[in-house]
Order: structure tokens, then sequence, then C-alpha cells
């Protein structure tokens, strides 16, 4: 791959986390962003994220790279899920605690998808991450989303406490980052 892959996003902490990681290792991929407003369907985080890809793909008119984070909580059977930017935006940081106040757990996981799609009216192929963790009382700087409120299970920092090699270590990015390198790295030495 010659051209720079094209990351549709318009979060620049996002793009800052996987810029990091697929720039290191023996084949950096270059990458390059556009920050296109796509819709966003309801559905399942598989359903979101591929629709999303697609559309992204339409717009770029070529190869394209898309994410869409995910945070689920337990008590809720996995929701707000894809649709916690829109509960972030509203309710905030003591919102998303309150939320789960008369439940019997605050646990939750965080999910990222990745969505690759190779051109317009191709079928998208998906790389997700999970990270399990707790909601807790806001800790850290309140830079990146619901960092400040998310602590990884096996850890005493939240996300937002962590410095960001270490998120990018454990997290829900870190984990679909490490597959789909793979995958794009693999398509480097097959052509
Ligand atoms: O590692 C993370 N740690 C904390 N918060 C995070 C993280 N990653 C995404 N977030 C936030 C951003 C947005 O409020 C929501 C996901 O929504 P999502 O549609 O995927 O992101 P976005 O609209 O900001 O960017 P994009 O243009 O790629 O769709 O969770
Ligand atoms: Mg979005």
């Amino acid at each position: 791959m010659s051209k720079p892959l094209i990351f549709v996003t318009g979060n620049a902490n996002k793009l800052r986390e996987v810029k990091a990681i697929l720039s290191q290792g023996a084949h950096p991929i270059d990458l390059e962003s556009q920050d296109l407003d796509v819709p966003e369907i309801q559905g399942t985080t598989e359903e979101v994220a591929k629709a999303k890809c697609r559309a992204a793909a339409e717009l770029v008119g070529g190869p394209c790279l898309t994410e869409d984070t995910a945070l689920c909580y337990v008590a809720l059977k996995g929701l707000p899920g894809p649709y916690i930017k829109h509960f972030m935006q509203t309710i905030g940081h003591e919102g998303l605690n309150t939320l789960l106040d008369g439940f019997s757990t605050r646990e939750a996981w965080s999910l990222c998808t990745f969505a690759y799609s190779a051109g317009p009216g191709t079928e998208p192929i998906i790389f997700e991450g999970r990270t399990d963790g707790t909601i807790v009382p806001a800790r850290g700087p309140k830079v990146f989303g619901w960092d400040a409120v998310f602590q990884p299970a096996g850890f005493d920092q939240t996300y937002a406490e962590m410095d960001s090699v270490e998120k990018n270590q454990i997290s829900h990015r870190g984990k679909a980052l490490a597959k789909l390198r793979e995958f794009l790295q693999s398509q480097v030495t097959d052509s």
C-alpha cells in the first residue's frame, strides 16, 4: 500500500492513539484522516460500525478505515453501547455514574470496533477489542470522552490517570489495533 490509508474520524484523541500504534513496528502504516460527517444508525455495535464504514467508503471513493467506540454496562445488558457519545454529551461524567445507582453491579466493558472497506460497495471487515472494567466517579484529566470514569479491571487508575502508552497497551483500542495492524501489514506483504 503506497498511498496513505484514509481514517475517517472527527475525533482528534482517537487519531492520536491510532497513529501512535500503527506507526510502530517493521511496517509502519501511513495514515491520513478526513473528518467526514457520516450517519450513525442504531443497532448492534457491529451493525453500527459496518454502516459507518460503508457510508465513509462512498464519500472517500476508495479504501478507508473507520472506528466506533462503545461503552457497555453489564447491568444494562450492554447499553449505552454505541450510543455512549450522546449519553456522554447529555448527562456527563456524573450522569454516567448515577445511571447505575440502584443496580447491583458497576461493571462495564469498553469496546472498540475498527471497520476497513476496500472501497465503495465492498463489505467492511471488522476488528474488535474489548477491555473489562468498572464505572467510577471521575478521576484524572477530562480530556478524552469518558476516560475519567472507566477503571480497567486489575488496575487502580482510570484510563484518564494512565499515561497514553500504558492505556494503549491494555485498552479496547489497543487490542483492536493489534488485529487491524496484522491485517494491514499482511496486505502490504501480499502485494
Ligand atoms: O478511548 C476512549 N476513551 C474515552 N472516551 C472515548 C474513547 N474512544 C471514544 N470515546 C468517546 C468519544 C465519543 O464520545 C464516544 C464514541 O463515539 P464515536 O462515534 O466512536 O466517536 P466520535 O464521534 O468522537 O468520532 P468518529 O468521528 O470517529 O465517529 O466515546
Ligand atoms: Mg462518531
